[in-house]
């Protein structure tokens, strides 16, 4: 690792920054500083108009509203308000007032319309009132303005200005308005009239001890995170007082809010300095998020996303950069946006094509690593060093922005480097951790190494903060990791039948590669079960159709998506209860990425491997090098926590008819797909070349069925050989078997003796595959 590059110090004043961001002055203050928070008496209330025919109005009556505020949950759970900086165009007339709150709220002076004018009681001072906004202006539903009337509405409200007068209807409302109950809680009193804000809001005291925002304490309170999990505890207060970070904490703990909630605050850091649009527009990027899936980029724009929207006033714009959707739309955003998150193909593939993109990244103040050891691995390793070589690159070797002011300083210097996933191999750990020393010499000879890559992340300090939440425990607390063995040939049966004995369980499901996925997918679709594929050959539009599809709260509950390792890594969905390992991971890594999408937050969750015999040593070293610390610490005696599963055998051979008929569906079918598509594309050379075709012919003369592939050749012709009527039967029969409960030795008198909750099967619950007692697997 180079020296220290000295930025301790703007690491200092950051924090104080940040820290000074929570100091909030009071409303009626003269504070300068004054930022628009304000309690629910300073609000000024306005009475809801009621027809004057009402039928039947109930608690309608002396009902007040307000416009132009947001709720601001504070930490301790109590409701503020804060007067909005009206940013939609709605009409011009909004954009005036806007300015003149903009101006008072700088005079520390809010007395306003929106908010309340003090009472005589309150204070003396300030007879300048300005009645601001009118009923009509500000309600909502009010129909579009009439902008003859809106001008002639500016005018007179700059002669109210002038002439400031008593405004009748404020006296009128304050008779109205009902005695409010002195022991009723500012908070309370509003929640009881907001009911989206009493269903939504949490008590979010928990995150106190960060020193959050009310912004971000808004926003995590809506989404309902009451508290931080152990990695944003540890992580936050650390990224936020300037240091980098290297985070690794199990599957599903929250990394992506660790890193994400520092760069919304630094966000409303920076926007509190900038209060003029057009500065904001020229500003650039400040975060640049690296994700090694599309996928995961997309959500982690989602979840970030999230945090921004759900924040009062905050309006982060995110550009999602990845492959498979269009350059020249992700160009623009990326142009426009504070916070970038890519894959590092496609980042790379966008910057290098100049229009100064690459200098405007260069002042980004976070550079997140996410799944670092998979970015910083073969495979991604040239993109990532391009993208870093060209944000420290000192060198005028870009294109030079002509938007941009010239004279700007680059900022690099400032960045805060920030690592993390749930694994990292000892030597990247070591390294990270600052326990690997560095041993110089020609980089050029080290190219390949990790070593090289590490030096090029160019953290800000000489050993990063190295925060590992869970050392001894890698897979989450909720998982329960079982095996299920059986014959090679035999795993489609274990897999479907391991599916009934889940019925209403979201599963996901990996293999190793993506002509498993395609034909499990298949098969599966052909027994009636919801499977859906994902992997990289498909087009990135119905990689998102079937996340969406298997990851809506709206989808089947026993939806199942077949994968390869593309959805090994930081997918987070909702309610996978089940994850199925049908070809045994290749590392141990792996096996933790893949079983840690179920067991996600808190939830539990199971994760399955099936697995042929000559296969378990090798699973039960992958699981031993997993859990090496566990059983290390608990004594040599300690099994493993991976559960030999029994699948009942009469389950096994009552599914296997069906599973027979289907698999001949399902090979016959690809089979054909294969050989048109191959025929095709032979035709089509042929018909270039101007000879004949004949695929018998061809096929003779390559030697094909012969040799190495020759039977999967054979085996191919014969099954595509299938003519449309006895497919049409076969399908017929399987409909038949798929129609019939799975019978396990049940005699009328089972049936009879209770053991059925007959009842249960007719309403659909349970498992209605299966007509009999099946035991559980106990898992
Ligand atoms: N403080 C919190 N309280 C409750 N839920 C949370 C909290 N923070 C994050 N979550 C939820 O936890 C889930 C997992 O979060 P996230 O995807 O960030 O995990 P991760 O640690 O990055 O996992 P992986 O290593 O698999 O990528 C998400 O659904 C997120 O909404």
């Amino acid at each position: 690792m180079g020296q220290k590059r000295g930025r301790d110090a703007k690491a200092q004043a950051l924090q104080s920054k940040k820290r000074q961001k929570n100091t909030k002055s009071n409303p009626g203050s003269d504070d300068s500083s004054w930022d628009g928070i304000v309690g629910i008496d300073d609000l000024n209330w306005k009475e809801v108009a009621l027809p004057d025919r009402l039928e039947d109005a109930g608690g309608f009556f002396g009902l007040e509203e307000i416009d132009g505020v947001d709720i601001v949950r504070q930490g301790s759970g109590e409701v503020r308000f804060k007067v909005r900086k009206q940013r939609s165009p709605l009409n011009a007339l909004g954009q005036v007032l806007t300015h003149e709150l903009g101006k008072q709220a700088k005079a520390g002076k809010p007395k306003k319309s929106i908010v309340k004018t003090p009472s005589v009681e309150d204070t003396a001072d300030n007879g300048d009132e300005w009645s601001g906004f009118s009923d009509e202006e500000t309600k909502k539903t009010t129909p579009p303005v009439d902008q003859a009337q809106v001008k002639e509405d500016k005018k007179s409200k700059k002669k109210e200005k002038k002439e400031p007068k008593e405004p009748k209807k404020e006296a009128k409302k304050k008779e109205t308005k009902p005695a409010q109950d002195p022991s009723f809680k500012t908070g309370l009193s509003f929640a009881a009239l907001d009911e989206a804000a009493e269903d939504d809001g949490m008590d979010v005291s928990a995150w106190d001890t960060l020193g959050l925002s009310p912004e971000v304490s808004t926003s995590l309170s809506r989404l309902k995170f009451t508290a931080p999990t152990s990695v944003q505890k540890a992580c936050i207060p650390a990224i936020l007082d300037g240091h980098d970070v290297v985070g690794k904490a199990s599957t599903g703990s929250g990394k992506t809010l660790a890193f994400g909630i520092p760069i919304i605050e630094y966000y409303l850091e920076k926007k509190g300095k900038k209060t003029d649009e057009g500065e904001k527009d020229k500003s650039s990027p400040m975060a640049l998020i690296l994700s090694p899936t599309r996928e995961l980029a997309h959500q982690l724009a989602k979840h970030i996303g999230e945090l921004n929207a759900n924040a009062p006033d905050t309006d982060a714009r995110i550009a999602l950069l990845t492959g498979g959707l269009s350059i020249q739309k992700q160009q623009r955003q990326l142009a426009g946006a504070d916070i970038v998150i890519g894959t590092p193909g496609r980042v790379w593939e966008i910057l290098s094509t100049g229009q100064g993109l690459i200098r405007k990244m260069k002042h980004i103040q976070f550079l997140v690593v996410d799944e670092a050891d998979r970015l910083l691995s073969e495979g991604h390793f040239k993109e990532v060093e391009e993208i870093l070589g060209a944000l420290d690159r000192q060198e005028n070797g870009d294109i030079p922005d002509i938007d941009e002011d010239a004279t700007a300083e680059p900022e690099s210097d400032a960045r805060q480097t920030l690592v993390f996933s749930a694994t990292f191999h000892r030597d990247l750990q070591q390294k990270l951790a600052g326990k690997g020393r560095w041993t110089g010499g020609d980089l050029m000879d080290k190219k390949e190494s990790m070593e090289y890559l590490l030096k090029k992340l160019n953290f800000r300090e000489e050993k990063p903060k190295f925060i590992d939440v869970n050392p001894v425990q890698q897979m989450a607390e909720g998982l329960k990791e079982g095996i299920v063995e059986c014959p090679a040939m035999e795993k489609d049966l274990y897999l479907y039948s391991i599916l009934l004995y889940h019925p209403k369980h979201r599963t996901l499901v990996f293999t190793n590669s993506i002509s498993a996925v395609r034909r499990l997918t298949q098969l599966l679709q052909n027994l009636q079960l919801p499977a859906l594929a994902l992997h990289s050959s498909m087009a990135q539009k119905a990689r998102l159709r079937s996340v969406e599809r298997f990851s809506s709260p709206s989808s089947n509950p026993s939806s199942i998506l077949v994968a390869t390792d593309v959805a090994a890594r930081g997918l987070d969905i909702k309610g996978i209860d089940c994850v199925i390992h049908y070809h045994a991971p290749r590392t141990a890594d792996t096996y933790v990425h893949r079983s840690g999408r179920t067991a996600r937050a808190g939830a539990i969750g199971k994760s399955i491997i099936i697995c042929a015999p000559e296969e378990v040593v090798g699973v039960a070293r992958l699981a031993a090098k997993v859990h090496a610390q566990k059983s290390n610490d608990a004594g040599p005696t300690k099994k493993l926590p991976l559960e030999s599963l029994e699948i009942d055998r009469r389950v096994v051979s009552r599914v296997r008819p069906r599973m027979t008929l289907a698999k001949r569906i399902t090979d016959s079918t690809l089979a054909k797909e294969k050989i048109s598509a191959e025929d095709n594309w032979l035709r089509t050379a042929a018909d270039d070349l101007g000879v004949e075709y004949d695929s018998d012919e061809f096929d003779e003369s390559q030697g094909k069925g012969r040799g190495r592939g020759g039977g999967r050749h054979q085996r191919e012709k014969q099954a595509s050989g299938i003519t449309k009527n006895e497919m049409a039967g076969l399908r017929a029969e399987l409909k038949q078997h798929l129609a019939q409960r799975i019978n396990i030795g049940v005699s009328e008198r089972y049936l009879t003796a209770g053991r059925i909750d007959i009842e249960a099967l007719l309403r659909g619950e349970g498992n209605d595959s299966f007509l009999g007692h099946l035991d559980p697997l106990n898992f």
